[in-house]
């Protein structure tokens, strides 16, 4: 009997800590990486946190640094002209979930070594094999290089704005409705499902329920759970090989909304309000998703991030064209103008 090929992709390492970056040295000497080292960061906030991480590399090494403002094309190639002329050993992602996208991308198109360094716990990307780059043919993620290491601070994970923390733990939640969708491709489609990758995809939403119980007392403790979260959440992708246990309707109702209306409200964010409204339909306890995300001041309500009811009402009845061949409780028609206002004025998304 033939076996299709199965690749699985994990990270070889994950150092985990507070103030840990002061040991880069050490982990980069444990991992025998050479230099030079290209360090792909953000034009605005996490600039500076690529300095501290500048300040601890190991010492005589050589490495440039590049800015990057969006996760689209012009700027993979821009980061790329970069690597022809120095031709780095590795490339450090050190900023949110648009950086760390661009350089495993990057990574993978030049098999370079990947470290991811994230600034802020607001997205499952940091571990995943996948990155979700403009101006490709879709605006879904598509295959790209895992990290070989993870390097993540808590003190300057927990440092970062409420509001990317929040949105971690709204990209975290949506795994809820992503493995039902997925089951419900099982039975209805005869989809492969794989019951192994769900359930890690389950406990780490589990796991950032759990969380939001937390971290409005204790922020530390509060984003290394999350934190936990999100890093089990890649490797459930990295092992199932796609996106699937981490992606389902909530993400179509996230990627219809960044079509629409691309700029001002974080991916998790959007995750969150499609996780409400999904809950509805697959008739799960909504009530208590929303409750507990308003509780840590998750903006549960479209007005809050200045989305217009029609782009929400749109976005919910284009979400199943993105990725048709992914089945969800969208179906393969999707929802009709009046059936998604209705499952957004239900679940108060809007008014
Ligand atoms: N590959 C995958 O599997 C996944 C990919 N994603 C992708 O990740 C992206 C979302 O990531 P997200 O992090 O929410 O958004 P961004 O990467 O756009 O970051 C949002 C903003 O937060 C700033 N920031 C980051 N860290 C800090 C900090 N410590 N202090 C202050 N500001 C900070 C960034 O600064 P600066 O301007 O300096 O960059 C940026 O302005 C989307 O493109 C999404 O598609 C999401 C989930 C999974
Ligand atoms: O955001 C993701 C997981 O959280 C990736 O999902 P997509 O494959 O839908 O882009
Ligand atoms: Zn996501």
């Amino acid at each position: 009997m033939s076996i299709k090929e199965h690749v699985i992709s994990l990270p070889r390492r994950v150092f985990i800590g507070y103030n840990i970056i002061e040991n880069i040295s050490i982990y980069f000497s444990q991992l025998g990486l050479k230099f030079p080292y290209l360090i792909v960061t953000g034009e605005k906030f996490t600039k500076n946190i690529a300095k501290k991480i500048m300040e601890n590399l190991p010492k005589d090494s050589s490495y440039e640094v590049v800015e990057i403002s969006n996760a689209t094309l012009d700027e993979v190639y821009k980061v790329e002209e970069i690597v022809k002329k120095i031709n780095p050993k590795v490339l450090l992602g050190v900023g949110g979930g648009k950086v760390i996208d661009v350089a495993k991308y990057v990574s993978f198109r030049n098999n370079l070594e990947f470290i991811s360094i994230p600034t802020a716990p607001s997205h499952d990307g940091i571990t995943s094999p996948f990155a979700s780059i403009k101006g490709l043919s879709r605006p879904v993620s598509v295959k790209a290089k895992e990290p070989l290491a993870i390097i993540a601070d808590i003190e300057i994970l927990s440092s970062a704005p409420r509001r990317l923390i929040n949105a971690g733990i709204g990209d975290t939640i949506g795994k809820i409705i992503a493995v039902r969708d997925w089951k419900l491709a099982a039975k209805l489609r005869g989809e492969y499902y794989g019951d192994y990758t769900a359930s890690l995809a389950i406990m780490s939403a589990k796991h950032a329920f759990q969380c939001t119980k937390i971290i409005n007392k204790d922020i530390k403790y509060g984003t290394s759970m999350l934190m936990e979260a999100l890093i089990s959440s890649g490797v459930a992708m990295g092992m199932a090989g796609s996106t699937r246990p981490a992606s389902g309707s909530e993400h179509l109702f996230a990627h219809a909304v960044e079509l629409l209306h691309p700029e001002g409200v974080l991916h998790g964010e959007l995750v969150g309000l499609g996780t409400i409204m999904m809950a509805y339909l697959h008739g799960l306890n909504w009530r208590k998703i929303r409750n507990r995300l308003k509780k840590i001041g998750f903006p549960v309500k479209a007005k809050k991030l200045g989305l217009p009811d029609e782009v929400v009402i749109k976005a919910l009845t284009i979400a199943h064209t993105i990725r048709p061949e992914r089945y969800t409780i969208l179906g393969d028609r999707g929802l009709t103008w009046n059936s998604a206002e209705k499952v957004a004025r239900i679940t108060e998304i809007i008014d």
